[in-house]
């Protein structure tokens, strides 16, 4: 694998693979060898939701002994979680909503951001503030690819990363659209497989992903 550049852009974190994993870990001890499954399936983008009390340290644990993963957080809703992400050495900030101040706080951490967006006044807000790779959240329940195609006219230039209800079942259809880099999903990372370390499983699933082509519907 190439190494990843540094500093990352978004335009990195989303041209890297098919699929970037929304990973929820309730347990540091899993992280590790989590995050390996997934670089041996060939997905190394990792974004780690905020979501749990342990997410902090997850980061921390694979960004110190995985090297060949790049760590993000996810879930980023306050300035302060970039702060804390950033600490605990993540490479990349997802958010499922825009403010400036979010945008403010990864550029003075110089952390890439992919801001969330669900409307056009959402993404010009971001396109004001300098971000033109958008996650699209969430995907399914807010118009699917009907939304990214409409989108493709006024926002031609803007890239977007679906998530949301997005699975390897129709994970293609939205790969295929032009204004489309990847997609976004938890589907790589089941609670159950975490909870029992099924790292085959993992491993498989991210195989499954990183394999992901455009499918026209
Ligand atoms: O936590 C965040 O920051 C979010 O924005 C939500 C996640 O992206 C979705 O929950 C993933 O959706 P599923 O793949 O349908 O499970």
């Amino acid at each position: 694998m190439v190494r990843p550049p540094f500093p990352l852009t978004a335009a990195d974190v989303v041209d890297d693979a098919p699929v970037i994993p929304v990973i929820v870990l309730e347990e540091v001890a899993r992280a590790v060898p989590m995050a390996r499954a997934l670089v041996a399936g060939g997905i190394r983008m990792l974004e780690v939701t905020l979501r749990t009390p342990a997410a902090l340290e997850c980061i921390r644990a694979i960004a110190r002994e995985v090297p060949e993963a790049v760590v993000g957080a996810g879930t980023a809703r306050r300035s302060a979680d970039v702060q804390a992400a950033a600490r605990a050495g993540a490479r990349f900030i997802v958010s499922p909503g825009y403010h400036p101040e979010l945008g403010r706080a990864c550029r003075g951490e110089g952390l890439a951001l992919l801001p969330g967006v669900a409307t056009a006044s959402e993404i010009m807000a971001a396109g004001e503030d300098g971000f033109e790779v958008l996650k699209f959240f969430p995907a399914s329940a807010a118009g699917g690819a009907a939304l990214l195609q409409a989108w493709s006219g006024p926002f031609g230039d803007v890239r977007f990363c679906p998530t949301g209800g997005i699975h390897p079942g129709n994970a293609g259809q939205y790969l295929a659209l032009p204004n489309v880099a990847c997609v976004g999903g938890s589907w790589l990372t089941p609670a159950r497989a975490l909870a029992q370390g099924d790292w085959p499983a993992i491993e498989a699933l991210a195989r499954e992903a990183a394999a992901l082509r455009p499918q026209p519907r």
